[in-house]
């Protein structure tokens, strides 16, 4: 295989960054072996000064960036399609020079692209941050977990660095002073971080790890299901608003049997209803309330496959 000089490499790399092709975008598995590879990449190629100033300022400054991003609306108002700083200083109302210094962030974090001098274009990896309610339950549960991020060394050093092995005493519980509490019980308490939380986990999982793509459903579940009586086919354990099983029930119609979806209280109350999928509040700490006899061998899961 002919080696490609430092220099080809260089062309190759920025040619792949200003627009990675579509064979490799489309391919899931190359994509991310591509991307981890670039990674690794970068990280060898780093100068230690370099990495002081990731570590102090970049990566603290990518996260809060995006959130103020999603404040102004600004993936939402790019998805509209490319707009100049004026555009956006109308739209967002921010002060120009404040708002520049935050795309030109954005613009270094990948976040949106400047095309052209002082325009803007939402980046295409972003796509997601421009849905109003995916943006906001990112915004509410990044505000319910920093805390607990930066509570996170004051716990190690007060637990003389022993390994948390009670979820009731972690960083979680000093950073909201809940004694007592898992992460959960805390996150109820707090009904919008709650909400924002199962919207979240609705609109993020919509379109990845479906059961469907990981499992011939099809073949290893409805072949040899009892469709004579009131039998279940499905409980999604722990399912937020029934995202997995919506998807689930969309791409396989014709899938026979009751679908039930099992979650929190606090989470059933706010998931919206679906035709054909019955929400539950179960604990799934608790015993299994849906008995019944399998009507076929256990399908084999490769959880390796998950991980
Ligand atoms: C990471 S989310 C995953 C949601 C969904 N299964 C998916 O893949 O999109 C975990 C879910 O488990 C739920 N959960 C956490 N503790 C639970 C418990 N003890 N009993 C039932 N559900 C629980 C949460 O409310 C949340 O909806």
């Amino acid at each position: 295989m002919a080696t490609l000089s430092p220099n080809e490499l260089l062309a190759q790399l920025q040619k792949l960054a200003a627009s990675p092709p579509k064979e490799i975008t489309t391919d899931t598995t190359l994509r991310s072996q591509l991307a981890t590879a670039a990674k690794k990449a970068f990280l060898a190629l780093e100068k230690p000064e370099d990495v002081v100033a990731r570590l102090l300022l970049s990566q603290p400054v990518e996260g809060i960036t995006v959130r103020i991003a999603i404040d102004l609306k600004l993936f939402s108002i790019l998805k509209e399609g490319e707009k100049s700083l004026s555009q956006l200083i109308e739209a967002t109302k921010a002060e120009p020079v404040l708002l520049s210094r935050i795309l030109r962030s954005l613009a270094a974090f990948g976040a949106v692209l400047e095309v052209g001098k002082q325009n803007y274009a939402l980046s295409p990896t972003y796509e997601l941050f421009s849905n109003e309610a995916f943006a906001t339950g990112l915004a509410s549960c990044g505000d319910f977990l920093n805390p607990s991020y930066l509570a996170l060394p004051g716990y190690l050093a007060s637990a003389k660095y022993q390994s948390p092995r009670n979820p009731k005493d972690t960083a979680l519980q000093k950073a909201f002073n809940a004694e007592g509490k898992d992460l959960i019980g805390i996150l109820m308490e707090r009904p919008d971080s709650a909400r924002g939380f199962g919207t979240l986990m609705s609109t993020w999982g919509e379109g990845n790890s479906l059961i469907q793509d990981l499992y011939p459903v099809n073949e290893r579940l409805a072949t040899g299901f009892d469709e004579s009586g009131d039998q279940v086919m499905w409980v999604d354990v722990g399912g937020g608003y029934g995202q997995k099983t919506v998807a689930l029930k969309r791409a396989c119609p014709e899938l026979p049997g009751r679908f039930i979806v099992q979650d929190l209280p606090g989470t059933v109350e706010n998931a919206p209803k679906h035709d054909g999928i019955e929400n539950i509040a179960h604990d799934f700490f608790t015993e299994q309330p849906i008995k019944g006899r399998l009507p076929f061998d256990p399908p084999k899961l490769d959880l390796t496959s998950l991980c």
